[in-house]
């Protein structure tokens, strides 16, 4: 059979599902099968998952997706993975047991660990990002503090610890492989950003045995054989992967995720970028044997989530796609915004200690002007990171590429073009992150070519640009931005993972 007859497959192992994808050589989709993941919530600021579960999902979505395409694993020429990145689990080497619940990356029950460890600046220096609850290391760290026996065995090298992907590459190819890739040891707070290894000051910092910790290898490169005797060729933070599958391969490329909250990534080329603007810098890529590719990234913490709580919480609507119609039942906010500081605010600002608040109300106000402002908020936090990335990175952005959920919204489409001042671009295929996977994973294989063979298959199913006048932008962002100070002023006291 000759290989343009032949397909690859991504898992896209996620927060709240699990699938599984199979593409064709033009990027179409041609199978789906997907599984949910319920997440655990213990107790308060808690939140897990059930390791063994996510393989026994992948383990049985792989040939589920396979059927639906009608294919035999012969037809499969490489194999990618996604993951939600940050979310931990240890496990036994000799059983595969995990030893104990994952604990994702929203789990916020390090906050004392973190505020006591210090560091701050060590951190940002090596690592690209701030002391949080946010990455893997804490978690592992409290880990092995549970249970002193845990960390001599981690030290032989009879506990493993890895993120998502490392779990499922060592599954896969029945423990023979123990390995994740630069972008997922990125967000470990162990890896240096320079030299794309484990840093051992920080693995000293937070006492954490170097005979634990999977090798780190290039985004696009080899993971081994998987089960059904097809190469895995790719592993990759699935927020990278939605930026490879964007085709955002020059510096400057941006992309925005606008899901549950909203990740947007830049391309800031070969060197790592340095944030004094509230960014993490991270690695984008790596394809073996080239240089790798730096990012900027900021995330927005509540963007889809705003909609469901107008959904949810206050009964507006009674489905997503309502708050467009809602939207649309005026022609402005009405002098009402939305700052959705429900768990602090993320980028670029970082304050824990913000709350959400509804400011310029009046009995003018209707449901609509509410829904407009929902829309609204969305549009000015996209802006808020997308400046804070102009000013790191020296770049100007120059169109904004965007998937996800929450890109159905087409007037939240326009308010972002609006408010940024630059063109969005909804891609043909929303199923980016696991696009991505494919991508990287056929290039390894020879698959795909090269970069150029990826930009080709690029197709855009929308673009929106700009119509707000320059000058009422202006006005509108100075009011959003003091919105955003009321909304620092009512804060509660600081967290301590702050
Ligand atoms: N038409 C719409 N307008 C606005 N928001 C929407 C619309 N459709 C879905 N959403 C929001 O998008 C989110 C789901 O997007 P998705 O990409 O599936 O999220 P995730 O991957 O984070 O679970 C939900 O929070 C939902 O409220
Ligand atoms: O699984 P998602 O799409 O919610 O993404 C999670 C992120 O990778 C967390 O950093």
């Amino acid at each position: 059979m000759s290989l343009t007859e032949r397909y690859v497959l991504a898992i896209d192992q996620g927060t709240t599902s699990t699938r599984c994808i199979v593409f064709d050589r033009r990027a179409t989709v041609v199978a789906v099968a997907r599984s949910p993941l319920p997440q655990s919530y213990p107790r308060p600021g808690w939140v897990e998952h059930d390791a063994a579960r996510i393989w026994r999902d992948v383990r049985k979505l792989i040939p589920q997706a396979l059927r639906e395409a009608g294919l035999e694993p012969g037809q499969v020429a490489a194999i990618g993975i996604a993951n939600q990145r940050e979310t931990t689990v240890l496990w036994d080497r000799r059983t595969g047991v995990p030893v104990a619940p994952a604990i994702v990356w929203q789990d916020t029950r390090t906050a004392g660990l973190v505020a006591a460890l210090g560091h701050g600046d060590l951190l940002r220096e090596i690592t690209g990002l701030p002391p949080s609850t946010y990455f893997s290391a804490p978690r592992i760290r409290w880990l092995l503090d549970q249970d002193p026996s845990l960390r001599v065995r981690a030290a032989r090298g009879e506990i493993l610890c890895g993120t998502m992907d490392t779990w499922l590459i060592w599954n896969l190819t029945g423990g023979d492989v123990f390995a994740t890739d630069v972008t997922n040891a990125s967000r470990t707070q162990l890896m240096s950003l320079s030299a794309l290894d484990w840093d051992a000051r920080l693995l000293a910092l937070y006492d954490i045995p170097a005979a634990m910790l999977p090798e780190i290898r290039p985004s696009s490169a080899h993971f081994g054989t998987s089960f059904l005797g097809v190469p895995i060729g790719a592993a990759i933070g699935d927020q990278q992967a939605a930026l490879f599958g964007q085709a955002c391969f020059d510096p400057g490329d941006t992309k925005c995720t606008y899901g549950t909250g909203g990740f947007l990534l830049m391309n800031t080329g070969p060197r790592p970028a340095t944030s004094t603007h509230g960014l993490i810098s991270t690695v984008a890529y790596r394809i073996d044997g080239q240089p790798p590719a730096y990012a900027l990234e900021g995330s927005i913490a509540i963007a889809g989530s705003l909609v469901q709580w107008m959904r949810d919480g206050l009964g507006l609507i009674a489905t997503p796609s309502e708050i467009e119609t809602l939207a649309r039942t005026v022609d402005d906010n009405g002098g009402a915004y939305i700052v959705p500081a429900f768990s602090g605010l993320f980028a670029p600002y970082w304050r824990t200690e913000a709350r959400g608040i509804i400011v310029g109300l009046t009995s003018y106000i209707t449901k609509g002007h509410l829904a407009r402002a929902v829309l609204e908020a969305t549009a000015w936090q996209t802006r808020d990171v997308v400046d804070a990335m102009n000013a790191d990175s020296g770049l100007t952005l120059a169109t904004l590429s965007v998937d996800g959920g929450m890109t159905a919204d087409n007037l939240l489409m326009q308010l972002v073009a609006d408010v940024l001042g630059v063109p969005v671009e909804r891609s043909m295929v929303p199923e980016t992150v696991s696009l991505g996977a494919a991508y990287a994973a056929g290039l390894t294989t020879g698959y795909w070519t090269d970069l150029q063979d990826l930009r080709n298959n690029r197709h855009r199913a929308g673009v929106w640009h700009p119509a707000m006048p320059p000058a009422h932008r202006a006005a509108e962002h100075a009011r959003w931005k003091r919105a955003v100070e009321a909304a620092v002023f009512v804060s509660r006291p600081a967290a301590p993972e702050t």
